[in-house]
């Protein structure tokens, strides 16, 4: 006899879903979560030293294409607010700083149009949502987005341009990312690049918690937080889950909703094999570095994106009696060290040399032993070797995150599908 029916290993979206979901089929339900709050890599909180709540993780959903975040928003009645309309630019292409709503130039026109209409005719040959990404017959589109750009011999400004995008949207150097995974996203919004860089306004309306919250709340699981999960032994009759202060629990399946590159973290027993393992070892390649400014000085709402810049996007966000809050986005651990106030500071001047800088905050996910980086970037040739396999459950246990989604994959619908999904399985072992 087991202790529950199902663990869930960890409490983000994928977690949170995967337990709703499996204690409304009726089965008993454990979730054990390494920190001490649900939400994963998401994080909404007070601003050091203020009552501004804002997002230190994922934020912003775009319901008119994510069906699975927009569903869960429908259910639970919580609506969304946007994102402030941009009213001045800078862009950090070509070595310097331009502030002009549009930086291509006349002369590159033709070429912009040409790489556009190139990025959404290969998307279209995705079959987004429908099954995992690695579809036969993409794969020459799982080289890096660098490579897959230098192929369109672009001239300077739309080529720093387009892979600006992916290098603050993925939180990684094009070279070391699919372009498979890139354009996956570019299908998602309806085969448009251009929607990819105006589609995606949308934040939660009290925070990502409030949805987390609500979601967690409509289950019978029982929730133990500051848990960490140590190891997972499976054998022939149920699965032990053992914690890091060597509680053990018992159960018919167990749902690992952890981040992958923290698969290493965890003994399983028998060892983790094929792409499960290999992903635990080569780990994917977000890397981002998120950061919040308090500025003064900057009156309009202002929206940057660079190439050669340390911060790849900075928009103003808030705008309060004491200042704006601005958020960036870096593409690497070593271009911004987001706790270091300093460095922070030299980033945003980059864009916004006015700015005088009050305060700044930031969450380090790439420390976090939780997350161990941020959200997936596939590398290249990760995608047609993996992603199928990466879904399929090992014996008794089933994976679920946003990493290994079908669709978003990287978002925080990716997470309620792969939660989803990992549930309806997890219930056949179960009830078999
Ligand atoms: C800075 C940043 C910005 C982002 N921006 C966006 C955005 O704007 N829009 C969007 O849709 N997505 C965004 N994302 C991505 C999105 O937040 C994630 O894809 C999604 O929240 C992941 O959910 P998950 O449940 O798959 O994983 P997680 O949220 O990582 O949940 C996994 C859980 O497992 C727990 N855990 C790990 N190890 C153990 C262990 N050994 N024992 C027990 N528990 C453990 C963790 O603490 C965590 O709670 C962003 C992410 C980051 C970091």
């Amino acid at each position: 006899m087991s202790d529950f029916d199902v663990v869930v290993v960890g409490g983000g979206f994928a977690g949170v879903t995967a337990a709703r979901d499996l204690s409304g089929a009726g089965l008993s339900v454990l979730v054990l979560e390494g920190r001490d709050r649900l939400g994963g890599r998401t994080y909404y909180r007070e601003f050091a030293g203020r009552d501004k709540k804002l997002e230190m993780g994922g934020t912003w959903v775009s319901p008119g294409y994510q069906k699975y975040v927009t569903s869960e928003l429908e259910r639970y009645g919580i609506p969304t607010f946007q994102s402030p309309e941009p009213e001045q630019f800078g862009w950090g292409l070509d070595k310097s700083i331009l502030r002009a709503p549009f930086p291509i130039p006349a002369a590159e026109w033709v070429a912009f149009e040409r790489a556009i209409t190139t990025i959404n005719t290969q998307a279209a040959r995705i079959r987004f949502y429908e099954e995992p990404l690695g579809q036969d017959g993409l794969e020459d589109l799982d080289v890096s987005f660098e490579h897959f750009v230098d192929a369109m011999e672009l001239p300077p400004t739309t080529r720093e341009f387009i892979l600006a995008w992916p290098a603050f949207y993925f939180g990684a150097y094009p070279s070391r990312l699919s372009a498979l995974h890139v354009l996956s996203w570019v299908a998602g919004w309806g085969n448009s690049s251009m929607a990819w860089l105006t589609e995606l306004t949308d934040k939660i309306v009290d925070g990502t918690k409030n949805l987390v919250d609500r979601i967690i709340g409509d289950s019978d699981a029982e929730v133990r937080l500051s848990t960490p999960v140590d190891s997972i032994t499976e054998g022939s009759d149920g699965v032990q889950v053992t914690t890091r202060l060597g509680e053990v629990f018992t159960a018919q399946a167990v749902v690992v909703a952890t981040p992958i590159n923290t698969w290493g973290s965890m003994t399983f027993s028998p060892p983790l094999t094929g792409s499960h393992l290999a992903m635990a070892q080569e780990k994917q390649a977000g890397e981002s570095v998120k950061i919040w400014a308090l500025v003064r000085g900057v009156d309009d709402n202002f929206f940057g994106v660079g190439w050669h810049t340390s911060i790849k996007w900075l928009a103003t966000e808030y705008t309060t009696e004491e200042g704006s809050y601005l958020v960036g986005f870096a593409s690497a651990a070593a271009d911004l060290d987001p706790s270091d106030p300093a460095d922070i500071t030299r980033a945003v001047q980059e864009f916004l040399p006015e700015a005088e800088i009050v305060a700044v905050d930031a969450h380090d996910w790439n420390a976090d032993e939780f997350s161990q980086g941020t959200w997936m970037a596939y590398r290249p040739g990760q995608v047609m070797a993996h992603s199928r396999a990466l879904q399929e459950p090992r014996g008794r246990i089933l994976f679920a995150n946003s990493d290994l989604a079908s669709g978003w994959a990287g978002w925080i619908d990716g997470a309620i599908e792969s939660g989803g999904r990992a549930a309806r399985a997890a219930q056949d072992l179960v009830q078999k």
